[in-house]
């Protein structure tokens, strides 16, 4: 686990575009997963400003999606896919046969999960992945007791995910369920990002760092990924012991 502090969010969010811009600058077409929610804004503001300068070229680069709220997709606003059509994939003008997203309007949810893994094994699998940290420690919307096995799949959400994700939202929605590649599909990503700000964060960061390895906090499991950094601003950091 390789652990960086940065002083502020502009400088933690400008370390993770160089990290993220080194393992995707290379040949062949490149699979990036990108997690939607609060903190990863500044890296995708400053993707596509480097885009739009043409110090990158993304016109190469695959997107695979992290999860979906059950019931929504794309023309819901407030929804992952909505949410990253407006960060990252409408500004970098990303073709839609780039992009492979959950749809959690569809029918038959374990089908669209079939769909999500057969894509990341078209491509030799995902690159890089950046994940938020939920305050009750999931990642992507792997839960607190998710199985580690776990590919795609439909989870039932906890409900302080149902609470804290009304903040996405300008008014009430039911939050029952989600559509996510599971900690398995993490865990074979060449590369895995975790990105935490914010003083709200700093005891469950704690945990992720210095607790237990354990389901029950799902992002601990990341420590035995090979090729895995976590980057937080001081706020978050306020509780490591150093
Ligand atoms: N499902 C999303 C995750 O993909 C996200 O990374 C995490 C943190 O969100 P935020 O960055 O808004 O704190 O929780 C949400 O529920």
């Amino acid at each position: 686990m390789k652990i960086s502090l940065a002083d502020t969010y502009e400088a933690l969010s400008q370390q993770v575009v160089n990290d993220v811009v080194q393992c995707l600058s290379k040949a062949g077409t490149p699979l990036f997963c990108p997690a939607s929610g609060d903190t990863p804004s500044g890296v995708y503001a400053e993707l596509v400003k480097q885009q739009q300068q043409g110090i990158i070229n993304t016109a190469n680069w695959r997107f695979v999606g992290l999860d979906e709220w059950g019931g929504m997709n794309g023309e819901d606003e407030g929804s992952c896919r909505f949410y990253l059509n407006k960060q990252l994939f409408f500004p970098l003008q990303t073709p839609e046969e780039n992009v492979c997203f959950f749809d959690g309007k569809v029918e038959d949810p374990l089908t669209e999960c079939e769909r999500i893994d057969e894509f990341i094994d078209i491509h030799k699998g995902i690159d890089v992945v950046v994940l938020g940290l939920g305050m009750n420690g999931h990642i992507g919307m792997n839960e607190p007791g998710t199985s580690p096995d776990l590919h795609s799949h439909v989870s039932a959400l906890d409900p302080v995910t149902q609470q804290v994700g009304q903040k996405y939202f300008s008014s009430q929605k039911k939050l029952l369920t989600g559509l996510t590649l599971g900690i398995a599909s993490i865990m074979e990503a060449k590369h895995v990002i975790l990105m935490v700000s914010g003083e709200k964060k700093a005891s469950i960061v704690k945990k992720v760092i210095e607790g237990e390895i354990t389901t029950e906090v799902p992002a601990s499991l990341l420590r035995n990924h090979p090729s895995f950094s976590i980057y937080m601003d001081k706020a978050a950091a306020g509780h490591l012991k150093s």
